[in-house]
């Protein structure tokens, strides 16, 4: 078979093999983007997109009721099935053709099909209609495949027929009722919004909830969700899980029984890479691919894994800020050109490490970006962290009646600049920016008083945390 030469081979079209492409190919390059599900992946129909689309509809409303005037006007309850058909119109009801058509148009050559490494940057695609199409790649093959549910080894869960979160994502209809295990961010989104469609939520986390957040994230969103009606065990095990027709039954550590008409399973992630061939490269199938800054898979000169599939940062903007990185240094590579490697350089993901920003688009959100005051201090910072109540706030107070919210800012004290900020609350997911860019550029804290906040607005909560940390 004769095979086909591109300069890249990017193995995935989500959100980030997509941009890596995209990049390689605006710096000159030609690539070819393989997919054997739909270009734009995860991120577009069974994740980020459909899942904020479910919760939208319900925060809008939330947020008319808080405000007296406006709460008058507000007559109904939420229409689930206009919810669901909203959805769909972002998930373009499961069809790509336009993200086809945005990757044609750049210049990619997109090829339908399963991937796999047959040899060194060679990839062998195995098409829809039963045949193969071998390529080559002349510089680097990208590695941007995603990763899967997974699915702990709970006593009869497999077999129950558990939804994960492409289920909850995508379905055309809320149960009655649904049990979740877990306490990340799947599991308190998800619970968000089907206890929103008047779905019974039974919610259950073998720790707390949002455990790599500020203890107080956690803590608000279970308290938010037992408002909303949801049951929320925290500290329970689930240790057996049986189906029976239409039902399915939960027993927890405690002894309790929970039955519901689904329960879906969000214990985290794991990478897409058991059938890509990678034991023909040297590497074991099923493992995340480990890089260095560059983006670049450790002890190779051509191969870059980007995304979830790295196990850096499992979130799509981080993801698509890799794939810039990557694309650029793969054309730099190849061009011979100039490789700026050093920390905060063209061609490093450096804030992967210790400046990740991430909403958890709960009710209360959750706002973060940065080290936490556990994670800074087990990094070996000298530390100290100072907090708001953002209702105190002026403009949060016009901004919703009985506004309840909480920030943190991790201060570094040797350096004075901020490690990490938290914001919990209505309608924070906007204020993050602002601390990413404080975070990143490192900006010192007598610098910060000089950003000030517009008045009345919920970012004065900068100018509270500053004022209680005092001036240096
Ligand atoms: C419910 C949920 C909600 C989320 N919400 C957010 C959010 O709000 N914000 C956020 O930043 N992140 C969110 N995430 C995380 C986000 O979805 C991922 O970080 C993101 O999708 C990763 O992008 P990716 O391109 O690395 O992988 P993916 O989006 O998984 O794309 C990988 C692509 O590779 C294809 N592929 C895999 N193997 C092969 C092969 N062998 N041959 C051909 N094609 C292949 C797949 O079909 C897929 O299209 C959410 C995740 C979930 C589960
Ligand atoms: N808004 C967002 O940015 C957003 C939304 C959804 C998902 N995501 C991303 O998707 C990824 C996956 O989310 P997730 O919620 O599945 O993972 P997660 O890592 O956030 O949470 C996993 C949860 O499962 C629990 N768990 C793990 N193993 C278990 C077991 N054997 N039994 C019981 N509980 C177990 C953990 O204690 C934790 O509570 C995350 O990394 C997240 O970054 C992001």
């Amino acid at each position: 078979m004769a095979a086909k030469e591109y300069d890249l081979i990017v193995l995935g079209a989500g959100p980030v093999g997509e941009n890596v492409a995209d990049r390689a190919v605006q710096r000159g390059l030609t690539a070819a983007l393989v997919e054997h599900e739909l270009v734009g992946g995860e991120c577009s129909y069974w994740a980020c997109m459909p899942s904020k689309a479910l919760l939208r509809p319900a925060q809008a409303l939330r947020a008319a009721r808080q405000v007296e005037g406006a709460r008058e006007a507000v007559t109904g309850a939420l229409d689930v099935a206009a919810v669901l058909a909203r959805r769909d119109s972002f998930t373009h009801d499961w069809n790509d053709d336009s993200q086809v058509r945005w990757a044609e148009g750049a210049g990619i050559a997109v090829v339908r099909g399963h991937g796999r490494f047959t040899a060194a940057k060679e990839v062998t695609v195995s098409t829809p209609d039963g045949g193969e199409v071998l390529l080559r790649a002349r510089h680097a093959v990208v590695v941007s495949t995603g990763s899967d549910p997974l699915i702990p080894d709970i006593d009869g869960l497999r077999d129950a027929d558990p939804w994960t979160s492409r289920d909850a994502t995508s379905a055309k209809v809320t149960p009655e009722s649904l049990a979740i295990i877990g306490g990340g961010v799947v599991a308190t989104e998800m619970a968000t919004a089907y206890a929103s469609f008047g779905t019974e939520v039974t919610l259950i986390s073998r720790g707390g909830l949002l455990a790599g957040m500020e203890p107080f994230a956690g803590e608000m969103v279970a308290e938010a969700l037992r408002d909303a009606g949801a049951k929320v065990l925290l500290q329970t095990g689930t240790t057996r899980v049986r189906r029976a027709g239409e039902s399915v039954t939960l027993e927890t550590g405690d002894g309790e029984s929970i039955t519901a008409q689904e329960v879906l399973v969000a214990t985290g992630r794991t990478p897409r890479t058991r059938d890509i061939g990678l034991d023909t490269v040297g590497l074991t199938p099923g493992d995340w691919l480990e890089t260095d800054d560059t983006l670049r898979v450790k002890g190779f000169d051509w191969l870059y894994a980007t995304g979830d599939v790295n196990h850096r940062a499992l979130l799509t903007h981080q993801g698509k800020y890799q794939a810039r990185a990557a694309g650029d240094v793969i054309a730099a590579r190849a061009q011979g050109r100039p490789v700026s490697d050093g920390a905060w350089g063209t061609h490093v993901a450096t804030a992967d490490h210790e400046a990740v920003p991430q909403v958890t688009f709960t009710d209360p959100e959750v706002a973060s970006v940065g080290l936490t005051l556990r994670a800074a201090t087990a990094a070996g910072y000298r530390v100290r962290a100072v907090d708001y109540e953002i209702g105190y706030v002026a403009g949060a107070s016009v901004h919703a009646d009985g506004y309840k919210g909480t920030a943190r800012m991790v201060v570094d004290e040797d350096r004075k600049v901020v490690l990490g900020a938290t914001f919990v609350g209505p309608d924070v997911s906007e204020l993050l920016q602002a601390a990413t860019i404080a975070v990143v550029a490192q900006v010192p804290l007598d610098r910060l008083w000089h950003a000030v906040p517009a008045y009345p607005t919920i970012n004065e909560v900068w100018l509270r945390l500053l004022e209680t940390y005092g001036r240096p």
